[in-house]
């Protein structure tokens, strides 16, 4: 049995959405316990990540990178660094923002950093856009065509599960992908 944590930070709802369809994708992967865990519990007691083989990041973008209690949980993982306890664990991440762009990439480039500083080896999106195959735009894998993480789109005052039918079928590739990754490499 492998264990992944998907840690998320959420105000309005698009974010925790999108995690639990990254969720759903790993979990169908056998022998995969895949979790969700908030950022901001996870700030108080960092140490609960020694628990886990793999993590799933995902942040809304804010003003271009990470929310506020997104850092704040990143920042409590110094004495681990420190350690590099953490070296060696599988991670990927994924991002949730309101316009096409909107910087979604800076965020990701963000989690990056904090994932290579840590020693842990990164898992990408290798997902084709669709649409090159005459998919509909809205219902196209990887419509945003992002292959360094999860790129989604939300309708920033519409209900949290209100995604294009394209962004919440990436995101459960996006998550079988890295469980089949997982048992593959660690
Ligand atoms: C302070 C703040 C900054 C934001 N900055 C961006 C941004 O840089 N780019 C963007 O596309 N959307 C931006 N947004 C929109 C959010 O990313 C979007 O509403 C997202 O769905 C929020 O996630 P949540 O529903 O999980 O809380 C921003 C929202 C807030 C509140």
């Amino acid at each position: 049995m492998k264990k992944l944590a998907i840690i998320y930070h959420s105000v309005h709802g698009h974010t925790r959405h999108i995690a639990s369809c990254v969720r759903q994708g790993a979990a169908s992967v056998a022998d995969t316990e895949a979790q969700l865990l908030n950022a901001e519990d996870l700030a108080g007691a960092p140490d609960t990540l020694l628990g886990y083989d793999a993590y799933i990041l995902g942040s809304p973008t804010y003003l271009g990178g990470v929310s506020g209690p997104f850092k704040s949980f990143m920042d409590a993982t110094g004495r681990l660094w420190r350690s590099q306890q953490l070296k060696g664990k599988l991670a990927s991440g994924f991002t949730v923002s309101s316009l096409p762009a909107g910087d979604k990439q800076s965020t990701l480039m963000s989690m990056f950093v904090f994932c290579m500083q840590h020693g842990m080896l990164w898992v990408g999106n290798p997902i084709l856009p669709e649409q090159h195959a005459g998919v509909p735009y809205d219902d196209a894998a990887n419509r945003l065509g992002s292959w360094s993480g999860l790129m989604t789109q939300s309708d920033h005052s519409g209900p949290a599960d209100e995604f294009a039918a394209g962004d919440v079928k990436t995101a459960r590739m996006f998550g079988r992908n890295f469980a089949e990754t997982l048992h593959r490499i660690l």
